[in-house]
């Protein structure tokens, strides 16, 4: 029996031809201001103009200043890629979100915010995190930008088809793990390439019971599992949330809509090339300890001894990682101190996350020392959590509240760590430099960040409670 890969991929080829890739249709494809500039280049060069433009979305994102919303900012390569972006877009017919306006935010944010991701959809990005729309039971993952160029003027991929894998998550999350910690312990379970070829389904009753923030959080992180994208099957938490947003199905095309899209499901004796199971019961808070999103531990355990890894590659660059993040075996990771709480990203930015590290900021302050900063993903989860009150919580909290942006996730804007600086951050890539030319990186919840925030360690919120 297909599964529902297999069918989203089937029902988009257009060209089929031995021994090449298949050409697939595009449903939607977004795009921002990093990964865009050459691939218009290519158009203007050839003469060619963008296919689908009504299909086409464009934000500003990873460079945006979220400080301060003048444009164009002092940054003279934000500016560039920024006014860039903005003639491209005008030239060639592309709605665009621009700095300071009400769409926009992360490009993984936005377009499930937008209801522009489907389930039964094609969605791609040129950027790797696209996979963070599977959550909607899309077909969605990051292409290179001379692929954004072919997609920009023909609304079709060529592309190879992957391998299929189930990611069975069984049992129930235990009080107080959230999808984070879960991709955490998936990705050191099976290792930084364990899903390398394959597209992910995530499966289990552990998964249905995640909202869709949870849902996307967790496809977020499929790239850092090596896979190519990962999905989750629709059902009503999908619906629910998709009904009444801008570009969704209209009310008396809904229930066709739905139909249509359950109809892509994986049967339960659905095969795949591969299938691992995972006991939920087993996830708690997870932190990084290393230099790549599997070198990951529970946040009660110690950082590890490099010599009592039996895999040499591994213990080889777990011993480059305790370097580069200058930590000393068997060191608890509650002890380890940071200077720096980053809040946001395409993984933990919007409204739930922000809501669950203010649950833990109510009434208490971010320690002495410790800079906390919070971006929310978009212009959307920012006016929400205004409304909430969730920004004032941040603030007397101690914390700086900001405009939507990839922020510190990234080195690529104005948010950046100093040399040697040490972060919690609730984004997904710790690799070195990540954050600026010689920061360290912890990746962690946003409810992990919240407590550590408040510590100035590495601190789970049960931990927090019991110090109250
Ligand atoms: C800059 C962009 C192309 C990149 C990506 O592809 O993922 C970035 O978003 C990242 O998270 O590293
Ligand atoms: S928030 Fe980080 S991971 Fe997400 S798109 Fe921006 S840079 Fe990439």
């Amino acid at each position: 029996m297909p599964n529902i890969i297999e069918k989203l991929w089937e029902s988009h080829v257009v060209h089929r031809a031995p021994d090449s890739p298949d050409l697939l249709y595009v449903d939607f494809h977004l795009l921002h201001e990093g990964s865009s500039p050459q691939a218009f280049d290519g158009l203007r060069r050839s003469g060619r103009r963008v296919r689908r433009p009504d299909l086409t979305l464009a934000t500003e994102d990873h460079i945006v200043p979220t400080g301060t919303l003048t444009y164009p900012p002092r940054n003279t390569t934000a500016a560039l890629l920024m006014r860039t972006l903005r003639a491209n877009c005008e030239e060639f017919g592309i709605t665009l979100h621009p700095m300071n306006s009400q769409g926009q935010g992360i490009v993984h944010v936005i377009g499930p915010e937008l209801g522009v991701t489907q389930p039964g959809m094609t969605v791609l990005c040129g950027d790797s995190h696209t996979s963070t729309h599977g959550a909607f039971g899309a077909l969605a993952f990051g292409i290179g930008t001379s692929q954004v160029e072919h997609v920009l003027a023909t609304q079709t991929l060529a592309a190879k088809k992957p391998k299929t894998m189930a990611v069975n998550v069984l049992g129930a999350l235990p009080t107080g793990a959230t999808a984070k910690d879960l991709a955490l312990y998936i990705i050191s379970q099976i290792g930084s390439g364990g899903a390398q070829g394959h597209i992910v389904e995530y499966r289990g009753d552990a998964i249905r019971s995640l909202s869709m923030e949870q849902r996307m959080t967790l496809c977020n992180m499929s790239i850092e599992l090596g896979a190519r994208a990962g999905l989750v099957g629709p059902d009503e938490t999908t619906f629910d949330y998709l009904r009444g947003r801008s570009y969704a199905p209209s009310e008396n095309q809904w229930a066709a809509a739905t139909e249509r899209w359950l109809s892509f499901s994986s049967d339960d004796d659905s095969d795949y090339d591969a299938q691992i199971d995972i006991d939920a019961g087993e996830v708690s808070p997870y932190v990084t300890w290393g230099t790549n999103p599997s070198q990951a531990a529970p946040l009660s355990a110690t950082v590890p001894e490099p010599d009592s890894i039996a895999n040499s590659e591994e213990r080889l660059a777990a011993d480059n990682a305790l370097k580069y993040m200058d930590l000393a075996p068997g060191t608890p990771l509650s002890a380890i101190r940071v200077d720096t709480v980053f809040l946001g990203s395409c993984t933990n930015g919007r409204i739930e996350d922000l809501r669950a590290a203010a649950d833990i900021l109510r009434g208490r302050a971010v320690a002495s020392g410790v800079r906390m900063v919070v971006v929310p993903g978009s212009m959307a989860v920012k006016a929400d959590a205004e409304a909430e009150g969730l920004n004032r919580v941040f603030t007397d909290a101690g914390a700086e509240w900001r405009n939507p942006g990839c922020s510190l996730c990234v080195g690529m804007n104005d948010d950046v760590l100093a040399r040697g600086q040490r972060a919690a951050s609730t984004s997904n890539r710790n690799f070195e430099g990540r954050q600026g030319k010689g920061s360290r990186t912890h990746l962690v919840s946003p409810a992990v960040a919240a407590a550590t925030a408040v510590t100035g360690q590495l601190t789970s919120p049960d931990r927090l409670a019991v110090l109250a």
